[in-house]
């Protein structure tokens, strides 16, 4: 077992690890909007929230030697299920090879959150 960690991604938020690699397998906490320079979110619409989301997923996956296309399943949290829309014409273009999802909205995210992504990588 291995502890991922960058900085190129937020530190996290709770007791948890950026990510966790074992037995050829990458497990990714959920991301949030957190711009890793500032230590906060500093995006503030769907769409803007969605890209530092996923910037950040990139920034884990490059860490642990891998990327987008590695990606085998992804759960995203919507504090809105309005937001549906809007986060699937963000999310669709960094996750091109449509790896498996499970999307729902929840009552609430950390820090206020839009929403978050969480990702399990083959590496
Ligand atoms: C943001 C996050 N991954 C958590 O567990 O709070």
């Amino acid at each position: 077992m291995k502890v991922i960690h960058t900085d190129q991604a937020p530190a996290a938020v709770g007791p948890y690890s950026q990510a966790i690699e074992a037995n050829g397998v990458l497990y990714c906490s959920g991301q949030i909007a957190i711009n890793p320079a500032e230590g906060k979110i500093v995006a503030t619409t769907i769409e803007e929230q969605a890209e530092q989301c996923c910037r950040n997923v990139e920034a884990v996956l490059k860490e642990a030697g891998t990327d987008m296309s590695h990606v085998v399943k992804t759960t995203c949290f919507l504090a809105e299920i309005a937001d549906f829309k809007a986060f699937n014409e963000v999310y669709a273009k960094h996750f091109i090879s449509k790896p498996a999802r499970s999307c729902v909205a929840v009552k609430d995210l950390p820090a206020g959150a839009l929403c978050e992504v969480e990702v399990t990588a083959v590496l």
